[in-house]
């Protein structure tokens, strides 16, 4: 879609800004590193901003009576009053009490009409003042006003019910293969009182799929991954954000989906939604978590179908734990409170007597979410009357085991879909007594987890420093999401509103420095019983070799004594296979010519990876003498500045443009260059793998392995001269492993570049 439906975007004039710790920087500097960190939830006070919202929600009522007449009077808009008398927000997620026929959603987006507010707020002296047509300025200090607010911004009056442009979120397949990390904001519509109250004035303007604008002083553009415009569906977000992950499980990678962002902002509307279900249907408006397995389950089958003959299994184990006041609780077992993190080298981080259960399909996750929804401590505040004060984390662990070429390959993944708590300040949500100590403790774990973002931001920049994710329960336990081994998603969802600008755009900033986080995902395979099955392998195969060297010229079939005395195990060669070489008859059975193409081809490939990595650390080296050239070159260039025959002047040129081409190289690493990042982890892969190989060489594996190599390839070529569809398998097997071979020569020679 167009961003032609953009009618009008608000005219928000800056006011004069105030000057406060938390003021963005600059629009031209949009990352900073303060010392010694930005504070995170650098937003207003939105109890106070209900009280100016009351007084100009009066005002903006009576304009918009005189704007529309009698028109609007007929629209049934539902008390937007929360249970503590304040006018907040009138949107609540839906949250499940229970499912099936018990089940219960609360209303949503509660509607009232401007007539029935007017008479339940007390409105002072203030209706009224303003009922005709005026540019509404927001200004004044911290006294108050509502500019405390909307700090620096001022709203002329905008149309009533502006339209904003719709973008639909592009699905990029291609993306998780580049990057380790995908920033998203999700920005809400208006509530029903947002609308009346601030004659819509949005602190947002989107300028397309990437790109918003925060419309306060200074204006300030920010650039994402993806931006899921007001209009956007669930499914829509779903397709974006939730398939991919769900495809990067079942590939082996960890996987991880952050909410982050103020309260009310829909977090828990992105994360969960309703998650009825409508006729055995999941409902249109749930939410990301439920599509996740609906999807997850559909293509685990899929696979289990299309790889029968690999005896291809899944099984998936899921758990819910809430981190509330420091302390996490499982959500399945609400009396099991206070569990521990435990670290381990086997497991890595894991919560202590956390219950796991198997589920099979869509119907028993969405069990667990309903139960753990309705178990998950929700507390009133100013802001939100069904706030969740907790973090929620879902665990999902995906595990499959297939078997292949003889060996038996295990897989693994952890997909964490984690809902955090509101990121305002404790003071923005009215919190006293025992909701002040949750606000601190919320704030204690996003606090660290800005921190760890920080640091992390820091570590990929090439400083050393030392990440506290054992400051917070949150940071330590979802650890390997953070810069860790995992692919991780963070849903930054703000709301449009005037009245949220400063929450909005603490967390636009909080987003903008998460894009810099680098993690490191890698595959979970086991293929540690490799190398053992290969040698079983070729044990078995000798044993077969000299079996058919012995008996090759007897045309009788081999009888269950020799095998039984070759093969010394219970394998027996009962589907023989008969072939002819010349005059000369021999038995093969299928299991000896898979073994042997086994064999073959991991020897091949193996022999393909070494000759690849030992190309490149020819390349390497190459490199390394082209840079003492270069080093050569500036200690000649200091010799002569020193001994006076290179003017100081000339000297400082040439060293000024070779420090502004690595500037220009530094801002390239700093702005992500995909390419970059995308080579640099494959130049980490291949730094493994060589390690491997190394490994492999010292231990003269190689050597062994390639002698028998040659022996397998010869006694297989004179066994399988009379088959020449195999043959022909072989040696097609071998021209891909030549190409691989080639591919992988030139990846190193453009890394290498
Ligand atoms: N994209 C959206 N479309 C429609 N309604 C939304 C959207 N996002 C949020 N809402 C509504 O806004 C209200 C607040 O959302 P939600 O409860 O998800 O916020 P939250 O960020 O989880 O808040 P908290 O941190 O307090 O739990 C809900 O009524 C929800 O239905």
């Amino acid at each position: 879609m167009s961003a032609s439906r953009f009618s009008a975007r608000n005219t928000l004039k800056n006011s004069q800004a105030e000057t406060n710790e938390n003021e963005f920087e600059t629009s031209q500097n949009p990352i900073h590193y303060p010392p010694p960190r930005t504070p995170l939830n650098s937003i207003a006070d939105p109890s106070q901003c209900r009280k100016e919202s009351a007084e100009l929600l009066a005002d903006s009522l009576y304009k918009l009576e005189a704007v529309r007449g009698g028109l609007q009077s007929e629209r049934k808009l539902e008390d937007s009053s929360d249970r503590y008398g304040n006018v907040g927000f009138n949107y609540v997620t839906p949250r499940v009490v229970s499912r099936g026929g018990k089940a219960h959603s609360e209303p949503n987006s509660a509607q009232s009409s401007p007539a029935r507010n007017v008479s339940r707020i007390s409105l002072g002296g203030a209706a009224g003042t303003c009922a005709g047509s005026r540019a509404m300025q927001l200004s004044g200090g911290r006294g108050g006003s509502f500019s405390k607010v909307s700090r620096g911004i001022s709203a002329t009056n905008s149309e009533l019910y502006m339209e904003v442009p719709h973008f639909e979120l592009k699905e990029d397949p291609s993306f998780w293969m580049d990057h380790n990390v995908q920033v998203l904001i999700r920005i809400r519509p208006l509530s029903n009182l947002e609308k009346v109250s601030q004659d819509c004035c949005r602190c947002l303007s989107q300028e397309s799929g990437q790109t918003l604008v925060w419309l306060g002083h200074p204006e300030t553009s920010f650039t994402f991954d993806h931006i899921a415009c007001e209009t956007i569906s669930q499914e829509n977000l779903f397709r974006v954000a939730g398939v991919p992950m769900v495809e990067n499980c079942m590939s082996g990678y960890n996987s991880c989906m952050f909410a982050y962002g103020q309260t009310g902002s829909g977090k828990t509307y992105t994360m969960m939604g309703d998650i009825n279900e409508m006729e055995g249907n999941l409902n249109e408006d749930c939410g990301i978590t439920p599509r996740i397995f609906e999807y997850l389950f559909a293509r685990i089958r899929a696979e289990e179908e299309s790889r029968t003959d690999e005896k291809l299994k899944y099984s998936c184990k899921c758990s819910f734990l809430e981190i509330y006041n420091e302390q996490i609780t499982d959500l399945l077992v609400p009396s099991s409170t206070n569990l521990q993190i435990r670290e381990d080298m086997k497991k890595g981080v894991y919560v202590e007597n956390l219950t796991q259960h198997n589920v099979r399909d869509v119907d028993d996750v969405l069990k667990l979410l309903s139960q753990g929804a309705a178990n998950r401590k929700m507390a009133a505040t100013h802001m939100n009357s069904e706030s969740s004060r907790s973090h929620s984390v879902f665990t999902c662990i995906i595990e499959s085991c297939w078997e292949k070429d003889s060996m038996t390959h295990f897989r693994f993944a952890r997909l964490n879909l984690v809902d955090l708590a509101g990121s305002e300040r404790q003071k923005s949500s009215g919190a006293e007594g025992d909701r002040l100590k949750e606000a601190a403790n919320i704030n204690k774990s996003l606090s660290t987890l800005g921190l760890v973002m920080m640091t992390l931001v820091d570590l990929a920049h090439g400083k050393h420093r030392h990440v506290p994710y054992r400051d917070s329960r949150l940071t330590f336990l979802l650890q390997d999401s953070l810069g860790g081994n995992s692919k991780t998603t963070i849903i930054a969802n703000v709301s449009p509103s005037i009245c949220s600008a400063h929450e909005t755009l603490s967390t636009l900033k909080f987003a903008q420095r998460a894009k810099l986080i680098q993690n490191n995902a890698k595959v979970n395979e086991d293929a540690s019983g490799d190398v053992t099955v290969l040698q079983r392998q070729i044990q078995h195969l000798k044993g077969q070799l000299a079996f058919f060297m012995k008996h090759k010229r007897f045309p009788k079939p081999m009888s269950s004594m020799h095998s039984n005395r070759l093969s010394n195990s219970s394998e027996v060669y009962d589907s023989l296979e008969e072939r002819t070489t010349g005059s000369q008859k021999i038995y093969l059975g299928s299991k000896e010519i898979n073994c042997m193409k086994a064999t073959l081809v991991g020897a091949l490939r193996r022999e393909k990876m070494a000759e690849a990595a030992f190309q490149k650390l020819k390349d390497e080296i190459e490199l390394m003498k082209h840079l003492a050239r270069q080093r050569e070159e500036k200690i000649k260039q200091l010799e002569l500045l020193a001994e006076g025959t290179l003017s100081a002047e000339k000297y400082l040129m040439k060293e000024n443009n070779a420090l502004q081409e690595e500037i220009l190289l530094f801002q390239a690493k700093i702005d992500k260059n995909p390419k970059l990042t995308s080579l640099s982890m494959e130049n980490d892969r291949l730094s493994e793998q060589l390690e491997l190989f190394q490994n492999f060489y010292e231990k003269g594996e190689r050597e062994r392995l390639q002698a028998e190599l040659s022996e397998l390839r010869d006694q297989v070529q004179v066994t399988l001269e009379g088959n020449p569809t195999f043959t022909r398998k072989i040696e097609n097997q071998y021209n891909d492993n030549i190409k691989q071979l080639e591919d992988c020569r030139n990846m190193n020679f453009k890394l290498i570049r």
